[in-house]
């Protein structure tokens, strides 16, 4: 059986990131920049006053001191003239800085009487003036390829005068759930049957990891009706199948997906939960196989659907993070299959991150999923650790997934 690490090797070896499409500024959090984005402008476009106050020549204006008012230049209305000595014009906060002013008495400092200005403090050379390009000039790249775009990315773009921006396409991953027991969250369930927990919870992931999601019906246990399904599979980016992966005599998603010309690349892996991991193509179209205990689907989901999404997305970071707790119980010697336990985070005075796992790890729990707010990773045959040594975990209280 394969390990976790060669697994994820061999599934993000040949991806390749989707190509570009162009979205609004507003459209475009979290998108990768498919190119270097270059301002249009510098900023300040001019020099601007950083303060409501006047335009003045620094070496005018000793205390006491009176100058001649004459004119002013509001935010977007530059003063078309001069300051010469002993003139000063009106400026507010936003306001071109006119020629021959070198820097800005703030109004706190000064005394309007019609057209005088009676100076109260010195203001330095430069002062309260922001130079053109200090923030960034024409032609710099303000936001570099590969970057997934926060807020401030935008604002930044939205700055340096971009109206759209040409960003990753987001992949589209189809979703296959399998089943003669699954219905519809919803619908009534036959005897024996179970509701779709997988399909949704999984398409919410794909839109985590920045994928459009596809919801197809869930297929029926024959391998006519999986190849059903996934026909016109060639336009997707991702399939993910859940269930049939194990070797139950109605496991039949490779003998499904077969027929419309699947090949596997590796089935089994060294990991609980999660042992029937299926990865392989149909054409160009990768394959995920998850199995279908919803926790193991959920727990491959993150550590193998999860970085094959981003790097189709395009994103740098693929893998979760690890990070390190205390163990807040003892644990017993690990097998041979890398484990992911369910557990709780909480804190010790000293700050340290104390991570619990719960009693029962049965893969079909979800609840237990749902109030976990950590995986800690055993790797295998691992000794028995006990409370208060450090382990690995990823955690999920984190990742709003
Ligand atoms: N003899 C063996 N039996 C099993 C093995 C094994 O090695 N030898 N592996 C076990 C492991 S590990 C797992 S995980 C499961 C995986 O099985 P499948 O991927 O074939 O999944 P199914 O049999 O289709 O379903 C398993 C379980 O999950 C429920 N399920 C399936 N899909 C959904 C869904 N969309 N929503 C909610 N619940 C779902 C299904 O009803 C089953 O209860 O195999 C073990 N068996
Ligand atoms: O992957 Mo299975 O969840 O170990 O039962």
């Amino acid at each position: 059986m394969l390990s976790v690490a060669e697994a994820q090797a061999r599934i993000l070896a040949d991806l390749v990131p989707t190509g570009p499409e162009l979205v609004s500024l507003a459209e475009s959090w979290g998108r990768i920049a498919v190119a270097d984005i270059a301002a249009r402008l510098d900023n300040p476009p001019a020099d601007m006053s950083a303060m409501d106050g006047y335009a003045v020549r620094a070496e005018d204006c000793a205390p006491g001191n009176v100058l001649s008012l004459v004119g002013e230049g509001p935010a977007g209305h530059p003063f078309p003239g001069r300051v010469g000595s002993g003139e000063t014009v009106r400026l507010y906060t936003g306001s071109v800085v006119p020629q021959g002013a070198d820097a800005i008495l703030i109004q706190e400092n000064a005394r309007q009487d019609a057209e005088r200005v009676t100076v109260a403090a010195t203001p330095g050379v430069g002062q309260h003036i922001r130079r053109r390009g200090q923030d960034f000039a024409r032609g710099e790249m303000v936001v570099p390829a590969g970057r997934a775009l926060t807020a401030r990315d935008i604002g930044l773009v939205a700055a340096a005068n971009h109206a759209w921006v040409a960003v990753r396409r987001r992949p589209v991953v189809v979703i296959l759930s399998t089943g003669d027991e699954i219905a519809l969250p919803g619908d009534p369930i036959a005897p024996g049957g179970i509701a779709n927990s997988n399909t949704p919870m999984l398409a919410a992931l794909v839109r985590a990891c920045g994928g459009e999601p596809v919801m197809l019906p869930a297929a029926r246990d024959t391998a006519p009706d999986i190849a059903r399904l996934a026909q016109g599979i060639e336009t997707a980016d991702l399939l993910l199948t859940v269930g049939g992966a194990s070797v139950g005599r109605y496991d039949l998603v490779q003998q499904g997906l077969e027929r419309i010309g699947l090949t596997v690349d590796f089935w089994k892996i060294a990991m609980r939960p999660g042992k029937p991991l299926m990865h392989g193509r149909i054409g160009r179209v990768p394959v995920l196989g998850l199995p279908g205990n919803p926790v193991a689907a959920l727990v491959c989901g993150l550590i193998f659907a999860l970085p094959a999404i981003r790097a189709l997305a395009g994103h740098q970071e693929r893998c979760l993070p690890e990070d390190r707790a205390i163990l807040g119980g003892d644990l017993p010697e690990n097998d041979r299959r890398a484990d992911y336990l369910r557990a709780t985070l909480s804190r010790v005075p000293d700050g340290s991150l104390v991570a619990t796992a719960f009693d029962r790890q049965d893969s079909a729990m979800l609840h237990i999923l749902a109030s976990s707010q950590a995986l800690i990773l055993r790797p295998p045959f691992a000794p028995p650790a006990r409370a208060g040594e450090s382990c690995r975990v990823v955690r999920l209280d984190t990742l709003s997934i």
